[in-house]
Order: C-alpha cells, then structure tokens, then sequence
C-alpha cells in the first residue's frame, strides 16, 4: 500500500455505501460496501486516480474476460468518482493465507486433502461453457471465445466509464481457474495464497482468483496470436514466493506455464514445515536480500523440495520447469494426478475444498535434513535416527549392493543446499544450513516447531523403524517359512497405517525380499530407481511422464496376485517382487492398494508353499 495511511475515505462511491476494511494490497485498499439501492453487498477495491501503479484500473480490464466461470468474481460495477478508481466485485471470504497463518499456529503442514483439493481447483478440471470460437490460433494455443470479447460474455458488467451498471448474474457454470483464465486468453501472474479467496455461504467450497492487477492477455487481441518470447531482460511482475524461477529470477517473458509454476510451488509450500526456504526471512528489503532470495530459489532443486512428498509434485514442477513457452499446459493430466493421489490416500472426493478439513492431520510433510538443533531430540528420537541413519541390511550379505542408489529424494547427504529457517512467509528470522542426515523429521530451526511436530514424526518414526527392522530381519532369514512370517508383517505393518504410501523403508524390505529370494549370494539392484521414467517406453500402461496409469497399475498387481499362485520357484517369486516393486515406485503417490495386498497375501502363501 502506498498512499491509503494518509487517505481518508469516502462514506459513498458510486452507488455503495462503505462498510469496515477489508483488507489493503500493493497499491489499494478494499472495503466491505452495499448498494444503495437494492442493499446488495460486495467488495469495493478504491484506488487513487493518480496511483503510480493503477492497479484497478488494469484490472477493470481483464474482468469482463472472465465472467461467468466458477471462481472467477462477478465484475458489479466500476467506475471512476472523484478523485477515486473503484470496483465493485463479488464479496467474498477467507483467503488462503489468512487460512494459512491461523494453521501455523497449530500445526507444521496442511493436511495433503487440501492440498489436491486446491490443486483440482485452482488448475480446473472441466472445460468451460462457451463454444470453441473459430478465428485463427497459434500452434497449441487453446481459448473458447475472443479473450477481450466483452459481447459474448454474460457478464453483469458493461464496461461504463463513471455510473454503475447492475445487471443479474448469470449462474456460473463448471469449476474454473488457472485453465479458464487461459483459456480467456489472461495470465494470472500473480498466483499467491493471498490471491486464493474461498466464497461465501453457498460458494464456501470454492476457491476465487483475485487480483488481476498483474494480469496479462497473452493472445494477441486481434489476431489470437500468443505474445513473443524475448530474450530481452525484464522488470520482474509477480510475487517473491512463487513466480516461477524462469520468470523471478532469469527476467524472462511469463506464459502459461510460468503461472503453472507458481501453483506448483505455493503447494509445496504448504505441505513444507516452515514454508520454501527462501520465505522464511520475510520480503527482501535489500537488492541483497533479494539477490540472495533468488539464489536460494534458483538452486532449489526439485526433488530436495518435495522429498517426502507423493511424487505428483515434483513431477508437476519439473514439468512446469519443462514446458515451452507456447505450451498450453496438460491441465486435464495434472488434475487427474491429484484426483488420484487423493484417491489413494482415501479421501475420495476433492472437488470442493472443505474447511476445517475433514481430514485435518497432516499426512504427508517435506522431510527436510535436521539442523544442528534439531538432533538435540531426545535420547530415544536420536538412536532411533542414528539406527535408521545407519541401517546394516545384512552387514555379510549386503542386501542392497549400492545403497547410495536409494539416496535420491529420501536418503542421506543428498541435498547440500536445504536451507533451513523459522517462522512463516513474513516473520521469519533465522536461517542456517545444514547438511543432510536422515530426512525422518522436520528441519524446523524452532525448537517448539519441533516439539508440536514431534508427535507426528514418532508416528512415521513408528512405521519406519519398524519397517527397518523387517528389513533387517528379512536379510538374516535362513528359510521359506520365516520370509512368509515377515511378508506377513510387512502387509500388517502397511495395513496398519493410514498412509498406505510404500517409503524407503518398505522399499528396503522389497529389496531384502528380492534379493533372498533371488540369490542370496549376489548383488541384486535395488527395486526402487530414480529414473522412474526410464521404464516409460516399455509399457502402454504408464503415461507419457512415465508414470504407471491408475488402470495400469490396477491391471498389473491384479495379474501379479494372479501368477504367483502359480510360481515354481523363488527366482520367479524374485521376478515378481521386483516387478511389484517396479509398480508401485512408478505410481503416483506410491501406494499399497488393495490390489497390491493381494499380491503380498499370495505371495506369502506362495513362498510358504515353495518351502
Ligand atoms: N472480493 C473480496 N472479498 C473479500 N475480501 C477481499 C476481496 N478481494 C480482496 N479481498 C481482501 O483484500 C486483500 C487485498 O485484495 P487484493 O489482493 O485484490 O488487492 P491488491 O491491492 O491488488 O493487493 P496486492 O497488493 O496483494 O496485489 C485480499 O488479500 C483479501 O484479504
């Protein structure tokens, strides 16, 4: 906000009357207000006529555009009176951010429901309502009418210059966001937890966009043609949380995917203990601080941000990372992988956002390396670390021939860069560095983070340690029956947690498994590889990410608790288990289904058939 501590506002702009503040952004302040006429309530954004950065009046712009789509607010009236720009929009609710603050207080992450949930929302699922138009596009580009075609939009707003227009609105159709406003021909650009507002009373399941005063059309008005790229540096447009590397940090022309991005980081936020690194020292005050910022942001590697996290992330953000400049974005693929990651944790249904969330313990975090401070746990914490950290599967028969295979998102020494701080976007401190030990608990430097979250860590702790052990146990077995009595455990283990998500710890029980059953005497590769998509080529099953599809994982633990009835031998068992293993790495969310039970149930009886 610039000029509105010295302002004194008006009691009536328009046709509204103003009510108590709402809130106050960049270069303007927003009111609760009424129609005078009709006492209809919405939310009045007034600005200065001579802000040096008239963000209404940009903003009046690109509403008409976006009319009609669900979460999209309805535009009431705009105008200019006096010495005020303002516009009348929708009233709405709590932002995510404002959600977002008040969760700290209580816990480290968001629950993972939420998360997929703004995922499918605020990518948007279904295609929007108005016919595809047929006047010419480029390459890819994707949009269903004109982007600035005021006329074919039921929209309650006439773009007047100074009296108020208030027409009824027409019922919004489908879920829409980030791909109705592209296909509108708007980037949004600006894409933050502030910008994320839930609806109010019948809407409150829904997500809004807001703030469109850095919006942008990317289509050539007349022409439909995308904007050029440029190699030109350029004053940077966006947020310092989660603009996209390309756009914050390189100056590069934002498109789709940069928008893409943006979301992919604001939910990795969210599920990060303390938030992405480079927030937790507040808004750079400094060309320093932010110089440092970037580079903290740029170097950030994908999988170190989302180790711990169901793969769907990091592959949305390496993808994002990928696109072209004129790529439309597979909005459809990534939503389907949400569904499914919400599916296969059980929370069935993420199509409205519901708040509390009825699922609200955190399920999944990022599992940051422990700083200096953090190993100060209690003596039980810490042996168990330090037991894990150092985890012999078989000191004389190593199990895992070349265990830094494992290491990738999970294991030890990977990241030297996971820069560790306290507090949340705007109030953090401190920040250190740390090298990697083992990533089973929050990096969180606050020692009463720590405390809050340590609860939590002794349940995962619960489920790795004693999948360690199996691990360990599995290595030393001599016969048949006691590799059964172990793949028992194993599934009662997995059964027994809510989290049905197969870690590197149940991924060392596989490869103990498969390499006693294989040959005991040689090395056997790991089951679980990094190059996940490596296998993309070899199977019409698995997409063009190189994960395996919800059908084809289906269709192959099915076929897999099929054959093992069969099995003659424990080098075909062997064969299986690495197959089974195979499946589930390359899943999105890596989780045991009912299916993959199955497997394992039969397995059990198989290899203690075979003794
Ligand atoms: N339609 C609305 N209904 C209720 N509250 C709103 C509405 N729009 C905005 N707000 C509140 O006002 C705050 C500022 O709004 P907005 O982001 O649109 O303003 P801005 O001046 O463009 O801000 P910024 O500097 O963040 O870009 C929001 O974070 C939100 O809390």
């Amino acid at each position: 906000m610039t000029h509105q501590q010295k302002q004194t506002y008006p009691k009536f702009v328009g046709n509204y009357q103003l009510g108590n503040k709402l809130g106050a952004g960049f270069s303007g302040a927003i009111f609760r207000a009424w129609n005078v006429h009709n006492q209809t309530e919405v939310a009045l954004k007034l600005q200065p006529i001579d802000e040096p950065c008239p963000t209404n009046r940009y903003e009046r712009g690109f509403y008409p555009a976006l009319q009609g789509g669900k979460g999209m607010p309805t535009l009431w009236a705009s105008g200019v009176q006096g010495p005020w720009d303002y516009l009348a929009i929708d009233l709405l609710g709590r932002s995510l951010d404002s959600l977002h603050r008040e969760l700290m207080l209580k816990q480290d992450v968001w629950d993972l429901r939420s998360v997929c949930c703004i995922a499918v929302q605020v990518v948007s699922p279904f295609p929007p309502f108005l016919p595809p138009p047929s006047f010419p596009t480029q390459g890819d580009v994707e949009f269903d009418s004109l982007p600035y075609s005021n006329s074919l939009q039921p929209t309650p707003f006439s773009s007047c210059a100074s009296s108020d227009v208030d027409v009824p609105n027409a019922a919004p159709p489908k879920i829409d966001r980030l791909r109705f406003m592209h296909q509108r021909g708007v980037l949004h650009r600006d894409i933050q937890l502030g910008n994320c507002v839930l609806g109010l009373e019948s809407n409150e399941k829904t997500i809004y966009m807001i703030d469109f005063g850095f919006s942008k059309f990317y289509l050539d008005q007349r022409t439909g043609r995308h904007i050029p790229d440029s190699n030109e540096p350029r004053d940077f447009i966006g947020n310092y949380w989660f603009s996209s590397v390309r756009v914050h940090c390189r100056y590069k022309v934002p498109s789709r995917r940069d928008d893409m991005e943006a979301l992919a980081l604001m939910l990795i936020h969210l599920l990060t203990p303390g938030g992405l690194h480079w927030t937790r020292n507040g808004v750079p005050r400094t060309d320093e601080a932010h110089e440092r910022l970037m580079r903290e942001k740029s170097s950030a590697r994908p999988e170190d941000l989302c180790r711990g996290l169901p793969p769907v992330f990091e592959d949305l953000l390496r993808y994002c990372r990928r696109l072209d400049f004129l790529a439309r974005p597979d909005y459809e693929h990534w939503i389907s992988e949400f569904r499914e990651v919400a599916d296969e944790y059980g929370f069935g249904d993420v199509e409205e956002f519901v708040w509390p969330s009825p699922f609200p313990e955190p399920t999944v975090r990022v599992t940051a390396a422990p700083k200096p401070s953090a190993r100060k746990a209690s003596g039980e914490l810490k042996d168990v670390l330090h037991g894990l950290a150092n985890l012999q599967l078989g000191t004389e028969r190593q199990v895992l021939g070349e265990r830094h295979n494992l290491v990738n998102r999970d294991s030890p020494g990977a990241p030297e860069a996971v820069a560790n701080g306290k507090g949340t976007d705007k109030d953090a401190k401190g920040k250190s560095k740390a090298a990697a030990v083992i990533d089973l608990v929050s990096s969180d430097e606050d020692e009463n983070a720590h405390a809050r979250t340590q609860a939590q860590a002794q349940t995962r702790l619960t489920k790795a340690a004693r999948l360690a052990q199996l691990a360990r146990e599995m290595a030393a077995a001599t016969d048949n029956a006691a590799l059964a009595r172990l793949v028992r455990a194993f599934v009662a283990v997995m059964q027994e947690n809510r989290s049905k998500m197969l870690t590197k710890e149940g991924f060392a029980v596989l490869d103990a498994l498969h390499k006693q059953l294989g040959d005991p005497s040689v090395f056997v590769a790991p089951l679980r590889t990094k190059a996940r998509a490596s296998g993309a080529s070899e199977n019409a099953e698995v997409d063009t990410s190189g994960r395996e599809t919800r059908q084809g994982k289906m269709n192959k633990l099915w076929r897999l608790g099929t054959e093992v009835r069969m099995a003659a031998s424990n080098t075909q068992l062997a064969g299986m288990v690495a197959e089974f293993g195979k499946v589930i790495d390359r899943s999105s969310g890596r989780t045991v289904t009912k299916d993959g039970f199955g497997f394992l149930n039969a397995l059990a009886q198989r290899i203690e058939a075979l003794s």
